[in-house]
């Protein structure tokens, strides 16, 4: 099995606000992402860049994932804050409202022309409704064509404004355009993370928001502040009862009469060989967050 990276927690903060980043240092999410696009004014983009490659180069984010966030290929900031990411020493660029593969393709010519680091990932936000129509595509293509491509993201926000859905509670106006993207993440071994939650002040729906973007498959949630942390690291993380229960079918499985059989009964139920391997990527996630702390 490949490395696992814990995605549960992965925190957003506007490029140009030096107090959020330095702040980041020290927070425990897994991942963050310095924001040159939507969180910064257009008058504030080139100070921005500065800053966020300055903090990036500087270090000091220890075990967390740093991310930067550019602005599109078709923006008058775009190619510069690529040329900035590249040589940043940042582990990935999210980049914003990709329509197709073809928009992955460019990002990752103007990479290659960089001469970014190999290790530099690259992560999509699915925001638009031809995103979400293309989603397939574009994992197939930037996954095994161009090969950067790590991670899908969801603008939740964006998904509003272009297709008129409201945000409603439970999300039911939603619930086809996230599965989607999660199947066709899966699909070509990607990562997948949820949209963020605006209200801040209603931690309930927060939740709540968190238990179903997990029961939909996604490795963690977005987030816009610090006190979303706990929550969603608490609840993308294995919990110690299913940690328990997949040790036990491990073992299960390992014992000698069990070793050349496809499927056993444990503890009244069914457990095939593809629990073991589900059980193994739960273990395996759970250690990987045990070790990170
Ligand atoms: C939403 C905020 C503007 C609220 O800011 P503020 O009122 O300053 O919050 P607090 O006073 O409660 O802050 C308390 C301390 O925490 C620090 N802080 C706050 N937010 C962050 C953060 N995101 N990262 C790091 N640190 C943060 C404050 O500095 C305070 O620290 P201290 O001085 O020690 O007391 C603000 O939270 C914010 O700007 N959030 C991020 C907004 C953002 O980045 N938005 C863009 C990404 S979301 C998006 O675009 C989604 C997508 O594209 C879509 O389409 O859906
Ligand atoms: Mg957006």
């Amino acid at each position: 099995m490949t490395a696992i990276r814990p995605r549960r927690s992965v925190l957003y903060m506007p490029g140009s606000n030096a107090r959020a980043i330095e702040k980041a240092r020290s927070l425990p999410a897994d991942a963050v992402i310095l924001d040159l696009e939507d969180a910064v004014a257009p008058e504030a983009k080139a100070a921005a860049r500065e800053q966020v490659v300055a903090s990036v180069k500087a270090g000091g984010f220890g075990r967390r994932e740093v991310v930067i966030r550019v602005n599109g290929l078709d923006t008058p900031w775009g190619h510069d804050d690529l040329l900035a990411a590249a040589s940043s020493g940042a582990d990935a660029v999210l980049v914003p409202k990709v329509s197709d593969a073809d928009a992955i393709g460019a990002v990752e010519l103007a990479l290659a022309t960089a001469r970014a680091p190999d290790a530099l990932r690259v992560w999509a936000m699915i925001e638009t409704p031809i995103a979400i129509l293309h989603a397939e595509a574009i994992a197939r293509a930037a996954r095994h064509e161009t090969g950067r491509l790590a991670c899908f993201v969801l603008g939740t926000n964006d998904i509003a404004k272009e297709t008129r859905a409201r945000f409603v509670p439970g999300r039911w106006t939603m619930l086809p355009w996230l599965a989607t993207v999660v199947v066709a993440a899966r699909a070509h071994g990607l990562d997948v993370l949820d949209g963020v939650y605006n209200d801040l002040q209603d931690e309930a729906g927060f939740r709540a928001e968190c238990e179903q973007g997990r029961d939909l498959g996604m490795d963690g949630k977005t987030l816009i502040h610090p006190n979303q942390i706990p929550a969603a690291n608490e609840i993308f993380a294995p919990a110690p009862a299913e940690v328990e229960a997949a040790r036990k079918i491990i073992s299960a499985f390992d014992l000698p009469e069990n070793r050349g059989r496809g499927v056993i009964s444990l503890g009244g139920r069914m457990v095939e060989r593809m629990h073991a391997e589900m059980a193994a990527r739960t273990v395996a996630l759970a250690d990987a967050i045990a070790s990170a702390r």
